[in-house]
């Protein structure tokens, strides 16, 4: 596996300034945009109206990951405006696989996410439903968080099956990604990195996007 992707979180950059902070991540290979509901998780971001602007500015193409409940309901809502990658979590999903297969339909990559705790092998058999599975690597709700090191396991599991069967499903990994820890989840089988901290927090964030492309690429 050559593919290794860097997707900022736009969680930690300057809200105010959202055109300019996209600008800044031009190098990328997507920007991931977390909407929460303050239901699914303890925190409220942003909704439909502003991903919709961000669509109409951003340089690179949009990875929504929706913390949302009811994922069923709104989810498809963020295809139809254009988002690239739409990520729905397993656990608020009543229908994952027709929620999946509405999202490809509307032109959409279908991602679905797993909190840390939710274990992936009753997933194992919708994989090919699936462009990326998201496998967090914090409990998700805040950007800022330590790596958890728990979920590798569950990463290579993933891998092994994915690889097993032949389906082209990436695994993306999200919360507490640095230029330390992208080294194992790559070495784990992760090929898709989220970073909010690890970018943002950089007064370079383009320079860290190569640092982090090149921690993942060296261990793949
Ligand atoms: O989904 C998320 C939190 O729920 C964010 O994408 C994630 O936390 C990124 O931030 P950081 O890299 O700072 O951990
Ligand atoms: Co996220």
């Amino acid at each position: 596996m050559t593919e290794c992707c860097i997707n900022p979180s736009i969680l930690s950059a300057d809200f105010v300034n959202l055109e300019a902070e996209l600008k800044r991540i031009s190098n990328a290979d997507a920007v991931h945009v977390d909407v929460m509901d303050n239901h699914f998780v303890p925190n409220l971001t942003l909704g439909l109206p502003v991903v919709e602007r961000i669509q109409a500015v951003s340089p690179v193409p949009l990875d929504a990951h929706l913390m949302i409940a009811d994922a069923d309901r709104w989810a498809p809502a963020y295809a139809d405006a254009g988002v690239a990658s739409v990520t729905f979590h397993a656990e608020a999903a009543m229908a994952p696989i027709k929620l999946a297969r509405e999202l490809r339909a509307r032109g959409a990559k279908a991602g679905m996410a797993l909190r840390p705790a939710t274990p992936v092998e009753p997933y194992l058999d919708m994989l090919s439903e699936l462009d990326m599975l998201l496998i967090m690597t914090v409990e998700p709700g805040f950007g800022g968080q330590s790596f958890l090191d728990v979920t590798l396991p569950k990463i290579r599991r993933a891998r092994a099956a994915i690889d097993g069967s032949g389906i082209g499903v990436a695994i993306q990994v999200d919360g507490g990604v640095t230029e330390e820890t992208i080294v194992r989840a790559a070495e784990a089988g992760a090929n898709v990195f989220v970073a909010g901290s690890a970018v943002y927090g950089h007064a370079d964030p383009a320079a860290a996007i190569e640092r982090l492309r090149a921690a993942g690429l060296a261990a793949m």
